[in-house]
């Protein structure tokens, strides 16, 4: 596959990764159309309020049997965000055999994806036992798959961008990221209130990078269905060249409650940025920085929400990959070493196509600094 050196010492894992999350991606653009699972307005709540549907543990539950069977499930440490819990319940067997048919619908188109399927449909048992295997909490030592099935599960309801989201970390590094976007072709750029219903569905892309290779790749989804060609094509993304403050667009959450809009206009204007931001669902943020699409993702959680590592890990390394650079408010990197939060995150995350537009915005934050804008 293109991008990915047969000898280098992740070349299966990155691999393993592509295929996966194209077989995902087709997975999340069936339950959206509704062609299987429920319709996308079948939504449930978790305990803190926050969205998940079929899409989100169906996913889970595929990448992490795949991985189970790729590299043997004793050799796979999960760190994942959906737990079983809701599934679980007595009143939501109905839910459950929606997740049940939508794992074996993916599964079973697994070869077309490169992959081997299961040779029997998988039970009730295996797709819990495959969500439940992503207990793992990382940490410091080892190989560690970081995964979020479905990022922008909001942007997913409303027909809008979303991400599949898979990453390695090894001793504590994020060494392999992949991030697929189903919603955001490979062709077209995203621009403000561009995304029209008539665009999406027609061309989604899948990002990948290696840590340390200095690339960053992108490929078009697979389309699951009539003739398969696989491998398919990809291409060397790179970040944006701009680095004048004026000619600049900056990405941040949708919604209000994930980042302080005010604050980073603030940040925006002191620095001269011109162009209103560009309000994006998902780490879809992450691939159009990568992708030369925008030139800064400014993120200001409110305080006290602790930042997921699956919410980051692939488009992190993506980003460095192509080019740019990502840290915390401090100017320090993102820690992936201590467990499932990015713990001792400096206020909020800043990702910029290069240097110079980093530093500025670094020491933006510096001098406007007021622990009560959070
Ligand atoms: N309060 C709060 N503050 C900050 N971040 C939060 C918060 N609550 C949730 N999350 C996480 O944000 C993920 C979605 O982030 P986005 O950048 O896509 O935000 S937005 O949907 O565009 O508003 C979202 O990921 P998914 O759950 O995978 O959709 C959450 O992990
Ligand atoms: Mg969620
Ligand atoms: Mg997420
Ligand atoms: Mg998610």
């Amino acid at each position: 596959m293109e991008g990915i050196d047969a000898n280098d010492k992740y070349a299966k894992e990155l691999e393993v990764g592509v295929r996966v999350v194209q077989l995902a991606c087709y997975l999340c653009q069936k339950v959206q159309k509704g062609s299987i699972g429920p319709t996308p307005d079948q939504v449930f709540s978790k305990d803190d309020d926050s969205p998940v549907t079929v899409a989100d543990w169906s996913v889970q539950a595929m990448i992490s049997w795949i991985l189970s069977e790729s590299f043997g499930k004793q050799n796979v440490s999960i760190v994942a965000e959906e737990d079983t819990q809701t599934l679980s319940d007595s009143n939501s067997t109905h839910l459950l055999s929606s997740v049940i048919s939508t794992v074996n619908d993916s599964l079973a188109m697994a070869p077309r994806f490169g992959l081997k399927g299961p040779t029997a449909p998988l039970g009730p048992t295996q797709v819990l036992e495959a969500i439940n295997h992503c207990n793992s909490t990382g940490g410091p030592m080892g190989k560690h798959w970081v995964l979020d099935p479905v990022d922008g599960t909001l942007g997913f309801v409303r027909g809008d961008q979303y991400a599949v989201a898979l990453a390695l970390i090894e001793n504590g590094q994020v060494v392999v990221g992949v991030l697929g976007c189903p919603n955001y072709s490979s062709k077209k750029k995203l621009v403000n209130n561009s995304v029209s219903k008539s665009d999406l569905w027609q061309e989604g892309c899948v990002m990948y990078a290696r840590k340390g290779s200095g690339q960053a790749w992108m490929q078009p989804l697979v389309n699951g269905g009539g003739s398969l060609v696989w491998p398919n094509s990809a291409s060397r993304i790179r970040v944006s060249s701009i680095d004048d403050p004026s000619m600049a667009t900056f990405c941040e959450p949708v919604e209000k409650a994930n980042s302080n809009h005010s604050y980073s206009a603030g940040i925006a204007y002191s620095l001269g940025l011109r162009k209103k931001p560009l309000r994006v669902y998902s780490m879809v943020k992450y691939a159009a920085i990568a992708r030369g699409d925008a030139e800064i993702y400014m993120k200001f959680a409110k305080a006290g929400y602790k930042e997921k590592i699956w919410d980051h890990a692939a488009g992190v390394v993506i980003v460095e990959e192509a080019g740019g650079v990502v840290t915390d408010a401090g100017g320090r990197p993102l820690d992936f070493s201590r467990g499932v939060y990015l713990e001792g995150l400096d206020r909020g995350i800043v990702i910029c196509s290069g240097v110079n537009l980093h530093d500025k915005i670094i020491g933006a934050v510096y001098a406007s600094w007021d622990s009560s804008h959070l």
